[in-house]
């Protein structure tokens, strides 16, 4: 199986993917960190140095890449995964896509405690900016995470509760 989680910063996908790849006994690949690897330098690093068209390649190349290399995973992706270069296709023709939906007052806590580590965020320190930059972000990229043919709600979305809802996608499909 590969398993991809999409959604906006701060939806959880990092941590929920890990949950499930271990529950699913295969690996877990986090995008940004591949492309941390790669790279050699953090995400901020990479957009300090040479903006964000440049980290929206590497992205999809790092994309592609780890999809021809694991036939079995469970890839959390950055939040404009996929917004960018047609990566929502590759998502949709080469594995199961999970929209984790959160609601944007949810998202703008976890984002403030990590402002820094996400660049297209750090300039909106304060809640009431960063909530209503988040709002826009999320009214550019739903009609890509709204492709994903499976979704769950933020506060409901366990381990347990996304491996349900992909057994009963399976034996519906
Ligand atoms: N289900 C959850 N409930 C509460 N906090 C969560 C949950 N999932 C993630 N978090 C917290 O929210 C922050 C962002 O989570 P992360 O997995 O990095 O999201 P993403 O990869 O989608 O940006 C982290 O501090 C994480 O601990
Ligand atoms: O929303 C975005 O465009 C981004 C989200 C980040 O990933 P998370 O969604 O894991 O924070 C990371 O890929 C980069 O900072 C850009
Ligand atoms: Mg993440």
């Amino acid at each position: 199986m590969r398993l991809y989680l999409i959604g906006m910063p701060g939806s959880g996908k990092t941590t929920l993917g890990r949950g499930l790849a271990a529950s699913y006994e295969v690996p877990f690949l986090d995008l940004d960190e591949e492309l941390v690897r790669q790279e050699g330098r953090s995400i901020p690093a990479i957009f300090e140095a040479e903006g964000e068209a440049y980290f929206r390649q590497r992205e999809a190349d790092v994309l592609r890449e780890v999809v021809a290399n694991h036939p079995q995973m469970v890839l959390a992706t950055g939040g404009g995964t996929p917004c960018f270069h047609d990566n929502v296709d590759v998502l949709l023709e080469t594995g199961l896509t999970l929209y984790l939906s959160v609601p944007v007052a949810t998202l703008v806590g976890r984002v403030l405690a990590a402002a820094k580590s996400r660049p297209l965020l750090a300039a909106f320190p304060d809640e009431a900016a960063l909530e209503a930059r988040l709002r826009e972000t999320l009214q550019i990229r739903k009609q890509f995470y709204d492709r994903a043919p499976l979704r769950c709600e933020g506060p409901t979305c366990t381990v347990a509760a996304v491996r349900q809802l992909l057994v009963r996608y399976q034996t519906s499909a």
